[in-house]
């Protein structure tokens, strides 16, 4: 049809562009594909108007991909990654003139082999269609491969990580996709699909998980102890729900009433740059992630301190106690279950993350400090809930002896609560350690030192768009054209 346009009506040329559209939210802009037509009046003018658009669209975008290699995850959340590409996204690289190798996985982890160790000259960039846990496979492929291509140990704390030369691409087809909300600010695979074409560039915060005796992991969304630990572990033996597995699981290890023993270290950013509580928004075109100074960090303490965390008291703040949930983030978790995220006002490419310290308390104080991800009150603004801005988290179990002791002189998380007020409900016994939630996939383990790494990734997106900011359609970008 477009060809049958192009030999009839020459003289008729079709611009394509980008226009936005307000999204349900009160952030996040949904994108859609506009097209206009114009005519002219010779075959000489129409070429001159292609080619000075050609051109202009190279010198505005010039990160806009030619070839992408496309991995599509066909059992993530509804299990519709294939058909979203197909029908909504492929067209549009088409007429864009990008070129697709796509892969359809059949296994887990295959994309990450496929990143680590496959010939990938001549890719701008990968796409994945899919959610949290296939981006982290893809995260993981990437990181490791420019570390590999680079000569570094990634296992080594004190090293500074080379950024992947390839961007990443999110196709939301899966069932919370926090990383796609958080970067872009609405759930759409048209939207993301033009994000990609137009040759977005979004740097992104990535924290990396040091376990003395498990590989390396990476994690840029919820890095969670206690509770998102649990919830997770839970959800895993009821895949078969789909998205809704997380709400059950859930609910079920809400009653379960836990809570668990931990030491906690962490060095805090500088607070005149930035804090969790200034109730400021990571936007597109951030102010604070612009002006982020990625050479700040004293690598050499670091590596000791990841050592012995007490060599340098002064910078490292110490906590211990009994908690409900430790969580660090990267970026603001916003994800359509919780649409401000569990630390609104943090920021994607920073260099740091936040940490939330949620004290042991009474059930219904949890399920206060619960249900308020689900609306704008600050769900900070508790008495047995911490939020600081971190550069690395050290997170330990205290021996039985220590923990007895510190029941004795009455942490400030003081009462304790009966272990379980429902228990038998959703487990046979409650354990004494939970796990590790890393962007969706268990951590066994409990001992973890942290280190955000500013700016090691980069997505093909922009931040979240404001809607006050850009009107519907009032501000468009041209797409591609068909003369
Ligand atoms: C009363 C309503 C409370 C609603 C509380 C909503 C809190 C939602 C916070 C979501 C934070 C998501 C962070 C993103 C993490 C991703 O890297 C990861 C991989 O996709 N997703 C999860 O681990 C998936 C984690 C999903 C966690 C869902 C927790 C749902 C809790 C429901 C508790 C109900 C209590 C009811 C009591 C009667
Ligand atoms: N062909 C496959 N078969 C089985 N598992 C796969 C396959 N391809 C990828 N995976 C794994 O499936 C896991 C979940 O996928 P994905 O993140 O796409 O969906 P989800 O879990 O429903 O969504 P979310 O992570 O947003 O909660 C990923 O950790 C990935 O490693
Ligand atoms: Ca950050």
């Amino acid at each position: 049809m477009q060809q049958s346009t192009r030999l009839s009506f020459w003289h008729l040329p079709l611009v394509f562009y980008v226009k936005r559209c307000r999204s349900g939210g009160t952030y996040g802009l949904l994108w859609r594909l506009g097209r206009t037509q114009f005519s002219c009046p010779s075959r000489v003018l129409k070429d001159q108007w292609i080619t000075n658009l050609r051109t202009s669209v190279k010198t505005h975008s010039p990160r806009r991909p030619n070839r992408l290699l496309v991995f599509i995850n066909p059992f993530g959340g509804k299990k519709k990654g294939r058909k979203i590409y197909h029908s909504l996204v492929a067209p549009l690289f088409e007429l864009a003139g990008i070129s697709s190798h796509v892969i359809v996985t059949e296994r887990a982890n295959q994309a990450r082999d496929h990143l680590l160790k496959k010939d990938l000259i001549g890719f701008d960039g990968v796409v994945c269609v899919g959610g949290d846990g296939m981006f982290s496979e893809i995260l993981h492929g990437l990181i490791g491969r420019a570390q590999q291509e680079a000569g570094i140990c990634e296992n080594d704390p004190s090293v500074t990580l080379q950024p992947s030369s390839l961007h990443i691409g999110i196709i939301p087809a899966g069932s919370t996709d926090c990383v796609c909300y958080a970067t872009v600010g609405v759930i759409d695979p048209v939207t993301s699909a033009l994000h990609i074409v137009v040759g977005d560039s979004q740097p992104l915060d990535v924290c990396a998980v040091h376990q003395a005796s498990a590989p390396l992991r990476y994690s840029v969304s919820l890095l969670g102890y206690g509770f998102y630990g649990d919830v997770l572990a839970e959800s895993e033996k009821h895949r078969w729900m789909g998205p809704l597995r997380y709400d059950f699981s859930g609910t079920m290890v809400y009653l379960c009433n836990r809570s668990y023993a931990g030491i906690v270290q962490y060095i805090p950013a500088d607070p005149v740059l930035s804090s969790p509580r200034d109730r400021t928004r990571c936007l597109s075109g951030c102010s604070v992630c612009s002006r982020t100074d990625l050479t700040g960090t004293s690598f050499v303490r670091l590596v000791c301190l990841f050592a012995s965390p007490l060599t340098f008291p002064d910078e490292w703040v110490s906590v211990e106690g009994r908690f409900r949930c430790v969580s660090l983030t990267c970026m603001s978790c916003a994800c359509p279950r919780s649409p401000l995220g569990l630390s609104p006002s943090a920021h994607l490419a920073d260099g740091t993350g936040d940490l939330i310290l949620v004290w042991d308390t009474n059930p219904l104080g949890f399920l206060k400090y619960l249900y308020r991800h689900t609306s704008a009150q600050d769900q900070f603004d508790l008495p047995f809930v911490e939020v600081h801005r971190v550069k690395a988290v050290r997170f330990s179990v205290p021996s039985s002896k220590e923990e007895e002791d510190c029941e004795e002189i009455g942490e400030p998380n003081k009462q304790k609560t009966p272990d379980s007020f429902l228990c038998g409900l959703c487990c046979s016994k409650s354990s004494a350690v939970s796990v590790w939630n890393c962007d969706g996939e268990i951590l066994p383990i409990t001992e973890v030192f942290c280190r955000i790494h500013g700016q090691l990734l980069h997505l093909y997106a922009r931040g979240i768009e404001d809607q006050a900011l850009h009107g519907c359609s009032v501000e468009n970008e041209a797409t591609s054209y068909i003369n």
